[in-house]
């Protein structure tokens, strides 16, 4: 156990604090003291390039990185999806939470529903979809299943990107069904794309620290959850 506080450092949007004090939550639960500290994230800063184009790895994960190497922070909190396979040297797995939905999820604009017109895959339709989204993966398997559909950028948080899509006169949006269900957003009208293949790791939650700082990753590994861990391990040594 620690005696001083464990300094958990996260990113500031809704969903990234929701999972920071998950977190905290759990070592309190095993009596450790924990505390949050607040990073602002290169990948929140600009939020109009698409994260493919920014032209490096880690976006969401760098700051956070630099605050515990530079002893600011004792562990940090990620979506495992936004973290690079390799680690930077110095910070090492400490653990990975249970898994929520792993699944893509369309959410519609408005309350009119485009589910029945989307039952019918690969035809073309008088008129076009138009689907918010900035990730390359669900470009791609979108366009494949519906190829008459225009693609609009779509980046943010969580919570910016529901607002902007209500403010759009698109049809709808791709999100990840676990960010929306964590915090209490996902809307009615949105339904599980169950063709889609999700990301490597998409709704686990990844708790990493200094590896030299045994205490810490000790105090963390009571909320590994070996089963998701070695999912995770699988998807992204593929
Ligand atoms: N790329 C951003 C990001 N990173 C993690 C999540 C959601 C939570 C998760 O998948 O674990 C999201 C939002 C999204 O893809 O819609």
């Amino acid at each position: 156990m620690q005696n001083n506080p464990i300094r958990i450092g996260t990113r500031e949007s809704q969903l990234a604090v929701w999972q920071a004090d998950l977190v905290k939550k759990l070592l309190e639960e095993k009596g450790q003291k924990a505390e949050l500290v607040f990073i602002k994230s290169e990948g929140d800063i600009d939020l109009v390039t698409p994260l493919y184009a920014m032209g490096v790895q880690g976006v969401f994960t760098r700051s956070l990185d630099a605050a515990l190497l530079n002893n600011k922070i004792d562990i940090a909190v990620h979506s495992m999806k936004d973290v690079p396979v390799q680690l930077p040297q110095g910070i090492a797995q400490a653990a990975v939470l249970q898994r929520a939905s792993y699944k893509d999820i369309l959410v519609m604009n408005g309350e009119k529903s485009i589910e029945p017109q989307l039952s019918n895959p690969f035809t073309i339709h008088h008129s076009p979809f138009t689907i918010g989204t900035s990730s390359i993966r669900r470009k791609a398997q979108w366009l494949n299943r519906y190829p008459n559909t225009v693609i609009e950028n779509l980046r943010g948080n969580v919570n910016t990107r529901l607002q902007k899509v209500a403010e759009s006169n698109w049809h709808g949006a791709i999100f990840a069904a676990a960010g929306l269900e964590r915090i209490g957003v996902r809307p009615e009208n949105s339904f599980d794309l169950d063709w889609m293949l999700p990301a490597p790791a998409q709704g686990a939650i990844m708790v990493v620290g200094r590896e030299t700082d045994v205490e810490v990753m000790k105090a963390c590994a009571p909320l590994n959850d070996v089963d998701t861990a070695i999912s995770v391990k699988v998807e992204r040594d593929f």
